[in-house]
């Protein structure tokens, strides 16, 4: 089952999607209600509204951009690429979340598995049919993991927030730009053009993004042999860079099959975003069913 409303452009925020307009919230076609404000009260991703969170979302993404660089990226992936840390089921980590807070979201300061369910929920209620994009909501953030002493107990900024690429110019629609001017990369020529160390159509593939939960829990999910498809992975991958599927930016490094793929993000992140909330979902009641899918696309126990 299909969306029945618009994509919204990029850079046009979901306010003006083509949608049933009830004051003050709106309704997607397949029954999704798109709130128009967040837990705190204010629009969803609004880093500069004052509320009890803004001032530690900042400073997040301060050392955030001050530390993600190009090299800092390659040595993680050579390290975690590995895979030699622990051996679990994806239902075990999804409880380990639990554990998890991320500092870097203005909207939610819920437990990360009540994330996890709104999200997979939200999606099956639209399009019941696709069962490999509930269970990606469900899996989504599980890279949010790396936080935790037995996966390394990494840093906030090496693991939560929005990514970006490294290699190139930073782009000015990645939030709290400013903080890229303490970034030695920005200095360094071959990194700091819009092309930087690539090229033209090369594919996202090839590009080294930010170092986080996205990419981590794509490399387990493809080094696991999971047969989620490829906008599966994509989504998993790509979720938080949201200077491309939010502003358009370095859509110039995108080739043919990001394209296509970029369309499925699209759809997902409404949900990922928008069903944050205070409502909870009752874990023991749709827990057979995520196994169940977890089972079709996963193996038993997987290497982290
Ligand atoms: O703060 C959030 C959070 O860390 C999400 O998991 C990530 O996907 C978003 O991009 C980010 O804005
Ligand atoms: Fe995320
Ligand atoms: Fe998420």
């Amino acid at each position: 089952m299909t969306i029945l409303v618009e994509q919204p452009e990029f850079g046009v925020e979901a306010e003006e999607t083509k949608v049933h307009v009830d004051e003050k919230e709106l309704v997607l076609d397949g029954g999704f209600v798109v709130p128009q404000i967040n837990s705190f009260g204010h629009t969803f991703r609004d880093y500069d509204a004052e509320s009890e969170r803004r001032q530690g979302v900042e400073n997040f993404y301060r050392t955030n951009h001050i530390h993600q660089t190009y090299d800092f990226v390659k040595k993680m992936r050579e390290q975690y690429g590995k895979l030699d840390r622990v051996e679990m089921s994806v239902w075990e980590c999804c409880e380990l979340l639990n554990e998890v807070v991320d500092e870097s979201d203005p909207d939610l300061d819920e437990p990360q598995i009540e994330h996890l369910l709104q999200t997979a929920e939200a999606i099956r209620r639209d399009y019941p049919d696709e069962d490999w994009l509930h269970l990606t909501g469900l899996i989504h953030d599980l890279g949010k993991v790396l936080l935790l002493p037995s996966f390394g107990e990494l840093p906030q900024w090496a693991v939560v927030g929005d990514t970006f690429p490294v290699g190139c110019a930073y782009d000015e629609s990645v939030v709290h730009h400013k903080y890229f001017k303490e970034n030695p990369d920005h200095y360094n020529p071959a990194y700091n053009t819009k092309y930087g160390v690539y090229s033209e159509g090369c594919g996202l593939n090839n590009v080294m993004m930010s170092w986080g939960h996205d990419d981590y829990m794509y490399l387990v999910a493809k080094e696991n042999k999971s047969t989620l498809p490829s906008a599966g992975l994509f989504i998993i991958r790509y979720h938080s860079f949201y200077a491309l599927h939010r502003s358009g930016a370095y859509k110039h490094l995108m080739n043919e099959e990001d394209v296509e793929n970029l369309k499925w993000l699209q759809i997902f992140n409404k949900y990922d975003l928008y069903s944050k909330s205070k409502v909870r979902i009752d874990v023991e009641k749709v827990k057979p069913y995520y196994l169940s899918l977890i089972e079709k696309y996963f193996p038993a126990k997987l290497k982290w």
